[in-house]
């Protein structure tokens, strides 16, 4: 039989349980796929966890006494945070081992460092579980989809936040509420502000962008906007006009550049992307070749996220002995030749979508005129207008406008002489608008 292949587990959270315990689960399966047992050698935790029994397998307190190991071939990073988990990361590397993370704050912030020193040694770092918790996103895109050129992505990549806006929507409930219970759920990070903010879903995109269009970790290039802000006023108009509220990850190829954007988003109710609730997650792929592609699953939970974990140290069992330059690049592309470009990260301002806008106005003559001459002055054109009853008293209404494509920069111009006017009584509520596979004007 062939030598198993030993892990080094560090952190025994909620993904570190599922990992531990699905290991021992389907242990038989596992090692049929793997051609060979693999076998926890050694956990790092800074406690027992009563969800996982770690029977006679050797624990420390010290997670570098794991990464020092010498008989661990694979550490796999669980404690998340990018200080410690960092060091630890490097560390192991440094002593030859292979590394499995689940970490993107880490990569996305600190991949080059980390995939500078893995190869330097020759060793594997692995990260399928960092996006999109079990959904194979990072193997279709690095491997089943190496032929097209990626045209776009978009998806819901935070399970928390996909969480807090189906819970919000279907039963009114308030965004505290519903927070609290995801973070009992172990889907939320360490900081929830990750979550509600964007954070979490801008590093899963900086991981996104770069295997699908071969450029850099680009994370402080990201536009990112969390759903902190939106109202139940928002989701109930936005669900009358026949559209879903989600958080999105767009990453699109443009003429002028690459878009990287996560916000607040409007869906079509028709669009698959729409129907996915819960913590649920999803990606929209288009290929050249292949077209639109759909991966859908679970993208936060201990034993859900131990999948991608555990898949990984399948495939470094099987690519460890091949020599590192036929392994598949860590962000799926070798480095660009001498003089050959790739393409650049759009600025924000010059992104090109269609907007909802919700203003809360005093109910005046002219007051309707006025906001139409300034979208008109900042060459924004209307698709269509609601006005009806704000819960703010009989003399306020809402005025909610659906536009055309416009430039963001004309939109945040109009917003500004917009909230300028004395009839509108609030910031506006912008929302951008998506309809993913249309064609765009
Ligand atoms: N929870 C989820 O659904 C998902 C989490 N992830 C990522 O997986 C990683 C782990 O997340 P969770 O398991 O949810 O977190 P967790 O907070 O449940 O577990 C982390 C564990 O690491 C331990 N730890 C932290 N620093 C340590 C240190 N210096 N020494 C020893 N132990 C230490 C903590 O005590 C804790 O038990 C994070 O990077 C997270 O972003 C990725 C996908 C899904
Ligand atoms: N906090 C994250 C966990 C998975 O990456 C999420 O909610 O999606
Ligand atoms: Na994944």
């Amino acid at each position: 039989m062939h030598k198993p292949l030993k892990v080094g587990l560090c952190g025994l959270g909620t993904v570190g349980s599922g990992t531990f315990n699905v290991l021992k689960r389907n242990a038989r399966e596992i090692e049929r796929r793997a051609g060979r047992p693999i076998v926890v050698e050694h956990v790092g935790a800074r406690r027992n966890n009563p969800a996982c029994d770690t029977g006679d397998v050797r624990v420390s307190r010290d997670i570098f006494d794991v990464a020092r190991d010498p008989e661990v071939d694979v550490v796999v990073e669980l404690i998340g945070g990018n200080t410690v988990a960092r060091e630890l990361v490097l560390e192991a590397i440094a002593h030859g081992k292979h590394v499995v993370t689940a970490n993107k704050a880490l990569l996305a912030e600190q991949g080059d460092e980390i995939f500078r020193a893995a190869a330097e040694k020759g060793v594997i770092v692995a990260y399928e579980a960092a996006v999109a918790g079990g959904i194979p996103i990072i193997k279709a895109l690095r491997e089943g989809l190496s032929a097209n050129r990626i045209e776009w992505l978009g998806g819901i990549i935070n399970g928390t936040g996909n969480f807090i806006l189906t819970h919000m929507r279907d039963e009114g409930r308030s965004f505290e509420d519903v927070l609290a219970e995801a973070q009992a759920l172990g889907y939320a990070e360490a900081d929830p502000t990750f979550d509600v903010e964007g954070i979490d879903a801008a590093h899963k995109l900086t991981l996104l962008a770069s295997a699908a269009f071969g450029i850099p970790l680009q994370f402080e290039r990201v536009y990112t906007e969390g759903i902190s802000r939106l109202t139940q006023e928002d989701i109930t108009q936005a669900g009358r006009m026949g559209y879903v509220i989600k958080h999105l990850g767009i990453a699109r190829q443009t003429d002028k550049g690459i878009e990287l954007r996560v916000h607040p988003t409007l869906v079509p109710a028709s669009q698959l992307l729409a129907s996915v609730s819960g913590a649920l997650n999803a990606v929209e792929v288009m290929g050249d070749a292949v077209g639109p592609t759909l991966y859908y699953g679970a993208g936060a939970g201990g034993e859900e996220t131990a999948s991608a974990v555990i898949a990984d140290l399948i495939d470094v069992s099987r690519d460890m002995a091949m020599p590192a330059e036929y392994r598949t690049p860590y962000l799926g592309f070798n480095a660009p030749a001498d003089g050959e470009s790739v393409p650049v990260v759009l600025p924000m301002d010059e992104v090109v979508c269609s907007y909802y806008l919700r203003l809360v106005v005093e109910d005046r003559p002219g007051v309707l005129a006025a906001i139409t001459a300034i979208l008109a002055e900042n060459a924004i054109s209307i698709e269509s207008m609601l006005q009806c009853d704000c819960s703010e008293g009989a003399n306020r209404v809402n005025i909610i406008l659906l536009t055309h494509e416009a430039s963001e920069a004309h939109m945040n111009a109009a917003i500004e002489r917009l909230e300028a006017l004395d009839d509108v009584v609030h910031p506006a509520n912008r929302i951008r608008v998506e309809h993913f596979g249309q064609a765009r004007h």
